[in-house]
């Protein structure tokens, strides 16, 4: 694996997914109405009829029957790589309800499908194999922590995917100077392997708000976003080539965005209908963040506060280090964020999920415009390589603590050897 130090400007990665036309589409009388003429491009036709269309740039987009394995080898596997660098990336999807948002990001996988490998697998299956192979292959060089946070946000509340359903915490915003904004009583989960985090997914998945309208009848009711804290310490006597960093921390934010809905098409009403306002709302304070934004350096305010979501997803950071294991956990003080992800410390791709049906024309054009307004946004990123006596303090207190609780895991504690020499 490559390793080098970096600070540079980066543009996001926007790549659409058109997904087939569905059995349902079809009998309600949906026609394909959208193009891909080209690999990169997406077209509509003109409303009206007229010979003008629509016609949308992107950095790759996939179609129809686009098995996941081609987009997660072109676009998601570069952004892993270097989330394995120590530069935090997000992968967010957007779109309609019903548009394939879960689908692709794969957030509603199971345990088995995650475990074995399907052609089918989205994003976050691909992503978590991917990533415990590569760290296999760095073991005997470096001690490694891989933490996870899993939580939704339904109508105004943010929920904890991996915490105690029968014992409801509730999940608070905080701020402080030193933290910034941050989120506490979320639970951390300790995993070392694909299948605990595939149980640990599935376990939250189920914890997760769905309900079936007119438009998909497994419609995600909120915002998820499951996010990887990853933390790699050069293991002392290791064999690496002398630039090899010796410590390494990034964050990966993988985001399943609930979709836009006029509750004139689902059909919903009651309590649905107050989650689709909420869902919309969350949504249209994210496109005002985009454009924000987008409109580059002259713009100074950045709307982040004006909705839970992307509140919440300035969120930016850390607890304790845990390393040596392996650690899928969800740390009381999160660390996600919008500002991160657009616009701040993060390599981004974006992900226009789009149904081909005609009659979601509309909601389908302001997909894309959405997209089109995110493409203007460009990232300051920088490898997370700052390592610091505080850091160092905490990580022999939790090797010490592990060793008690966990002494088959632990190399003795005579092992452990400090990156700094404290004086
Ligand atoms: N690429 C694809 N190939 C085949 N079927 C797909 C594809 N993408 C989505 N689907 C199907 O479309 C339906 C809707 O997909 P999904 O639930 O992922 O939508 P969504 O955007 O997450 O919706 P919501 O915002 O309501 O949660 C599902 O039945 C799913 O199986």
């Amino acid at each position: 694996m490559k390793r080098r130090n970096e600070h540079c400007r980066q543009q996001l990665v926007h790549c659409a997914q058109v997904r087939p036309l569905l059995e349902q589409e079809k009998q309600k009388g949906g026609a394909p109405c959208v193009e891909v003429p080209e690999s990169c491009v997406v077209q509509l036709p003109s409303k009206r009829g007229g010979s003008e269309g629509y016609r949308f740039d992107f950095d790759r987009v996939y179609k129809m029957n686009s098995p996941g394995r081609q987009m997660f080898a072109e676009v998601v596997q570069p952004l892993l790589g270097r989330f394995l660098q120590g530069f935090n990336t997000t992968v967010f999807a957007y779109g309609q309800t019903g548009s394939g948002k879960t689908y692709t990001m794969g957030t509603a996988t199971t345990f088995r499908q995650m475990s074995s490998g399907e052609e089918g697998d989205g994003i976050i299956p691909r992503s978590m194999r991917f990533i415990f192979d590569s760290l296999a292959d760095i073991q005997d060089a470096y001690d490694v922590s891989l933490k996870v946070s899993f939580i939704e946000i339904y109508q105004d509340d943010i929920r904890d995917l991996l915490g105690d359903a029968d014992s409801y915490v509730p999940v608070n915003v905080r701020e402080s100077p030193d933290r910034g904004t941050f989120l506490e009583n979320v639970q951390e989960i300790e995993v070392r392997s694909v299948a605990e985090a595939a149980r640990l997914l599935e376990a939250g998945n189920l914890h997760r708000a769905v309900a079936a309208h007119n438009l998909n009848e497994h419609s995600s009711r909120s915002h998820a976003i499951c996010t990887l804290h990853l933390e790699q310490r050069r293991r002392s006597g290791a064999q690496s080539s002398k630039d090899a960093p010796r410590f390494l921390r990034a964050k990966l934010h993988l985001v399943d965005l609930a979709g836009s809905e006029r509750a004139k098409e689902t059909g919903t009403t009651g309590q649905q209908f107050a989650e689709g306002v909420n869902i919309n709302k969350g949504l249209s304070a994210l496109g005002n963040v985009i454009g924000a934004l987008s409109e580059g350096a002259g713009r100074k305010h950045i709307p982040y506060r004006d909705s839970k979501l992307t509140r919440l997803l300035q969120a930016t950071h850390p607890t304790a280090h845990t390393f040596y294991h392996i650690t899928i956990a969800c740390n009381r003080i999160t660390l996600l964020g919008v500002q991160d992800s657009l616009g701040g410390n993060s390599e981004t791709l974006m992900v226009a999920c789009v149904s081909p049906a005609s009659y979601n024309f509309e909601p389908t054009l302001s997909t894309l415009r959405y997209a089109s307004r995110a493409r203007a946004i460009q990232n300051r990123v920088k490898q997370n390589n700052k390592y610091t006596p505080e850091d160092e303090i905490e990580y022999l207190r939790q090797q010490a603590r592990s060793s008690l609780q966990h002494p088959s895991h632990n190399l003795p504690l005579t092992h452990l050897v400090p990156l700094f020499t404290l004086e």
